[in-house]
């Protein structure tokens, strides 16, 4: 903890609280009006004008009281207001307040009246507020404000902090640039723009340091906080276009987040991951060994989707970085398009739709067909394979399905012993198996041969699982009377041009891997996997992971909590339990998962405690990961 003497200087308004005082005065005192809105936009236009010191602080004040039509029996309701409104990261770090209570002042432009009774919870007194106070006339009107105290003036806080003429190291923590004077006079020593609340563009230029919260102000200074390591430096990088909403959930706990919306090349990621702690991919980037030997601060990949074999979940492992997938978020999506594409295929729209397109008339029934009492087979009866099940038997189809595992049949479903019994039994087979690399080319020219004269067959799975020349063969040579195709064995990384052999055959639906590409499911997976996620960071939970020793972790209450994750080796757990013996911790709980390589221990203790004790820990032998979190 610190050794140099400090004074801590907050300023009132958008820092302590996330408002402006005033405005909330304003939006209390003028209800009910017509022009309130215009009122209050005006009073806001002056109050920016004044914090960024483009009129002089007196005239904003001025102007503002004089629009505010406040009175002395509207401050306990502002004061109760503002109760509300206290800053996140303030709200959190009560202990700082405690502990370095006598450090602290509050240098505001705002009022007395209603600071005051705010930052007196915080164990700031009366005596280190300096802040402007009201005149009142007989009807407890508010008049205008004391023009005698310096704060009135214009740059007020640099003559207030002058007078005060506090010892050693003098920081000053605000939103705006009349906080930064402060330190551009040279009372101040280290300026510190607050941007919690608010990002002001001149004070957080010439600050000496960005704080989007107070957790970082803490941080850097090494001051008692309530977070182990500020969430706005934790980077997360999120790839390939995921939901927005993904950027809002992640961004609102506080970390840091960059989205782009296409995925990126092996060497182009080498050179981004670094620094980053979270990735964020869909079906597209490739996690390879090269690309997490850069990531030199990685915890966790996010996969928004199902399938994970773009990532080397192995190596992940090794490297102590968890990963986590959204395994039915898209289900229904993609079971909606195979409903679609069946009836689509078995009715020949799409050849009748180019038709028209090219401006021809060509009412038929020829190769249409209703879906009613037609055999559907399903090859791969996961998470997918029987949803569409259920609704293909609702529309009156005969189910049959093929899975290596032993399945259960929903409905009237029926089960078949081989591949070849299936294809031969069905009008059309739709593959819903998994991503398994050894699936490669699982569907070729034999498979083809099996199936039905006429048949139709849908991929949405893996675009690798067929060999697309003898699919082209079977459609050009009749054998099959339609596909529809929706994942290809080389998709490109972003959206622009695509070849395939597939382009320009009759009957052919061809989507660019669209099947889980609907607002829901893209809604879902941004809500499902960031939770996933943040569970992780903020607690250490690795329930659902795939890589990891699943583990559902009580909450913390008032401990630090170890997360030890290292190679499962015999003596490795002896060794850690010796280290913490060896520093007499009081261990609150302790909890051990393991896999065949891994082990991950977690342990929660009292909070005071000889920190050596987390430089013996990382020295463990066989030690992959350490974090300590509270
Ligand atoms: N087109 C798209 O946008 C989307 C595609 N998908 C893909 O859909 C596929 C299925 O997803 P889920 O149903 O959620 O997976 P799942 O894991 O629940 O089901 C897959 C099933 O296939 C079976 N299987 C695997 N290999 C097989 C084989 N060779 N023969 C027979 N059965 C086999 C497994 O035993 C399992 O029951 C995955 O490949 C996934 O990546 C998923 C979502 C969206
Ligand atoms: O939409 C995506 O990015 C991939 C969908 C998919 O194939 C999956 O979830 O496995």
């Amino acid at each position: 903890m610190t050794t140099v003497e400090r004074k801590y200087v907050f300023d009132f308004d958008s820092t302590l609280t996330r408002v402006e005082a005033l405005d909330v005065l304003a939006e209390m005192t003028l209800q009910g009006r017509a022009d309130r809105e215009e009122i209050i936009k005006e009073i806001q236009h002056i109050t920016n004008l004044g914090i960024d010191g483009d009129i002089s602080f007196t005239e904003s004040l001025e102007r503002r009281i004089k629009l505010l039509k406040a009175n002395r029996k509207h401050l306990n309701p502002l004061v109760e207001e503002l109760r509300k409104k206290i800053s996140k990261s303030i709200a959190s770090n009560k202990e700082f307040f405690e502990k370095y209570s006598k450090d602290i002042y509050v240098i505001s432009c705002g009022f007395k009246e209603f600071i005051d009774p705010i930052v007196e919870e915080y164990n700031i007194p009366s005596e280190r507020v300096y802040a402007n106070t009201f005149t009142f006339d007989e009807e407890g009107n508010i008049t205008g404000f004391d023009e005698e105290n310096v704060l009135a003036s214009h740059n007020g806080k640099i003559a207030c902090l002058e007078q005060l003429d506090l010892d050693g190291e003098v920081q000053v923590i605000g939103d705006g640039y009349s906080d930064y004077v402060m330190r551009e006079a040279g009372i101040a020593h280290k300026f510190f723009a607050y941007t919690e609340n608010v990002h002001r563009e001149k004070a957080a230029s010439n600050a000496d340091h960005i704080a989007p919260n107070l957790d970082e102000f803490l941080f850097v200074n090494d001051l008692p906080r309530n977070l182990s390591y500020p969430k706005n430096r934790i980077k997360i990088l999120l790839l390939e276009n995921v939901h927005p909403i993904a950027f809002d959930n992640l961004s609102e706990d506080g970390f840091s987040v960059e989205l782009i919306d296409r995925s990126l090349s092996e060497e182009e990621l080498i050179e981004k991951i670094k620094g980053v702690h979270v990735l964020g991919i869909r079906s597209k980037t490739q996690i390879t060994p090269r690309v997490l030997d850069a990531a030199n601060k990685l915890l966790v990949v996010g996969a928004f989707c199902i399938g994970t074999t773009q990532i080397d979940l192995h190596y992940c492992q090794k490297k102590g970085v968890v990963v986590f997938n959204a395994p039915y978020s898209n289900t229904r999506s993609v079971v909606e398009l195979a409903v679609g594409q069946i009836i689509m295929l078995m009715r020949s729209i799409f050849p009748r739709s180019v038709e028209i397109h090219n401006g021809q008339w060509n009412k038929t029934a020829e190769n249409s067909r209703e879906v009613r009492g037609k055999n559907l087979g399903i090859v791969g009866y996961g998470n997918i394979g029987k949803q569409l099940s259920v609704l293909a038997e609702a529309m009156g189809m005969r189910v049959y399905y093929y899975d290596l595992e032993d399945q259960l049949a929903l409905g009237n479903a029926k089960k078949c012993n081989t591949l070849e019994d299936l294809l031969n039994v069905s009008d059309v087979v739709s593959l819903h198996i998994d991503d398994s690399i050894s699936n490669h080319n699982f569907i070729g020219e034999r498979e083809f041969r099996q199936m039905r004269d006429g048949a139709y067959f849908i991929n949405l799975s893996r675009g690798f699982v067929v060999d697309i020349p003898a699919l082209e063969k079977a459609l050009k040579e009749g054998k099959l009377a339609g596909a529809a195709v929706d994942v290809f064995p080389d998709e490109p990384r972003s959206n622009g041009p695509f070849t395939t052999p597939l382009q320009g055959i009759p009957n052919v639906i061809l989507t660019p891997h669209i099947g889980g590409s609907t607002e829901e499911a893209q809604m879902n997976i941004a809500d499902f996997v960031p939770n996933k996620i943040m569970d992780y960071i903020n607690s250490g939970n690795t329930v659902d992971a795939l890589n990891f020793p699943n583990i559902r972790l009580p909450k913390q209450n008032n401990a630090h909590r170890f997360l030890h994750i290292h190679r499962n080796l015999p003596g490795v757990m002896a060794h850690i339990n010796e280290v913490l013996a060896h520093y007499e911790m009081n261990i609150s709980g302790q909890y051990l998962s393991t896999n065949r390589e891994l082990g991950y221990v977690i342990t929660d203790l009292d909070k005071d405690y000889n920190k050596e004790v987390i430089k013996a820990l990382r020295k463990v032998e066989h030690t992959i990961k350490f974090r300590v979190l509270y």
